[in-house]
């Protein structure tokens, strides 16, 4: 079983994630993560911290030389903005004085609709949001890509698996169905600045996220995960916790904004009859194919060995620079919301966050099928079940 774990604070020293159950022999350097994170930097509409964050990262455990050990690994990313914030997050008791004087300069008592501020504070018992968003905030989502950077290394190396990602839709602006991006075409699709696959609809959502920044709004939009190279059988049908969808539509729906989560043709397959909802299933002379991928490469539970196909549909940034409607909670009275720099869309850097929340999935659900103490053991385990399979 693969556990992952992360800690820290959006403007604290770093960020720490561990992740407990990977084989031995993963090749990963500290150079894949710092990559995997420059590109969840990147995206048209994100604020100024991406443009300075660095991003420090150093792997505290786990791997020698560029290989795993079979061992808990623990990574760090340092917050380059840190020095900033040494008071303000300082960990040990700081000043009395000096925290009432920070708090009368920047009140953070306006909570914003939309996000975790005024529910945190009624819940943890704060009448300030700072506790509140240190932790609500997706900063965190750095520490979720420097994990899936692993587990994308151990299903590359084990299973030829590969995990990508593509901006399908922003606000209104939909991009045409056709070719999806393969593995080849993540450079291609990184280099969009909204990493979206088709070029015309790329630069339509280009000039929407400037028109939105100059009327002071903010978007949301659509993301879809690919992952290529599966085997079938990954996840299974026998419970309900087991089934692969339900497992990735769980951690899908965990990233910060994702109001909802779809599984192949998702919402859109529930207004089909079922003669055009199904994917017709044919022998080849290379073995049983789906004629079409509707069902987004899942069946009862359990990848068919189609591309597995999965979006997930994130709100509009809650930071609004126009300022909500809200209360101010320590008058009571009606007040504008909590307004500091802020992204005016962050779709593209969700889908490479929802590329590591699927790769850490599926590289559970390879373990638990194939197990494997070291990677090469895994990958003769899959070899063997593929080449055994009866029905191919
Ligand atoms: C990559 C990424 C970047 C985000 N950037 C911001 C931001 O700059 N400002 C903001 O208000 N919310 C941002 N969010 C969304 C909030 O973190 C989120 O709305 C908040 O934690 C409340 O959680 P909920 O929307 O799931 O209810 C971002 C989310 C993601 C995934
Ligand atoms: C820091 C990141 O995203 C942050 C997510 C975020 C939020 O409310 O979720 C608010 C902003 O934080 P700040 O006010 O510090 O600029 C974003 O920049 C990041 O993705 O690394």
């Amino acid at each position: 079983m693969l556990r992952w774990l992360t800690a820290g604070e959006s403007h604290g020293p770093a960020l720490t994630a561990i992740v407990e159950g990977l084989p031995a022999g993963v090749r990963v350097t500290s150079a894949d993560i710092a990559e995997e994170l420059r590109r969840r930097r990147l995206g048209h509409g994100r604020g100024a911290r991406m443009k300075f964050e660095q991003d420090e990262v150093t792997i505290l455990g786990g791997v020698r030389h560029g290989r795993t050990l079979g061992g808990p690994v623990a990574i760090e990313i340092g917050n380059t903005e840190w020095p900033k914030w040494e008071t303000v997050m300082s960990a040990d008791p700081v000043d009395a004085g000096v925290l009432a004087a920070q708090a009368r300069n920047a009140p953070l008592s306006q909570p914003r609709p939309g996000h975790a501020d005024l529910v945190g504070m009624q819940k943890y018992g704060f009448d300030d949001a700072r506790p509140v968003l240190e932790r609500a905030s997706a900063r965190e989502t750095a520490a979720r890509v420097a994990l899936g950077t692993v587990a994308k290394a151990f299903l590359e190396q084990a299973l030829g698996v590969t995990v990508l990602s593509h901006v399908t839709a922003l606000g209104e602006i939909t991009a045409p169905e056709g070719a999806l991006p393969g593995p080849d075409d993540l450079a291609a699709v990184d280099a969009s600045p909204v990493r979206c696959f088709d070029a015309a609809t790329s630069a339509a959502m280009v000039a929407h996220v400037d028109d939105l920044k100059k009327a002071g709004d903010t978007i949301g939009g659509v993301v879809e995960v690919l992952a290529y190279g599966l085997p079938p059988g990954l996840g299974s049908h026998v419970h309900w916790d087991r089934r692969l969808d339900a497992r990735l539509a769980g951690v899908l729906m965990g990233i910060q904004a994702i109001k909802g989560v779809a599984v192949g043709d998702g919402f859109a397959t529930a207004a089909r009859p079922g003669s055009r909802a199904h994917d017709e299933i044919d022998a080849t002379p290379e073995g049983v194919r789906r004629r079409t991928n509707r069902a987004g490469g899942v069946e009862g539970g359990m990848t068919t060995g189609e591309v597995l196909r999965v979006s997930a549909a994130m709100k509009p940034i809650s930071t609004v620079p126009r300022r909500l409607d809200t209360i101010d909670v320590r008058t009571g009275g009606p007040a504008k919301a909590i307004n500091q720099r802020s992204d005016v869309t962050a779709v593209p850097a969700a889908g490479v966050v929802a590329e590591a929340m699927v790769a850490l999935v599926l590289a559970d659900a390879a373990l638990e099928k194939f197990g494997g103490d070291a990677v090469e053991e895994t990958a003769r385990n899959a070899r063997g079940y593929l080449s055994g399979l009866e029905i191919k």
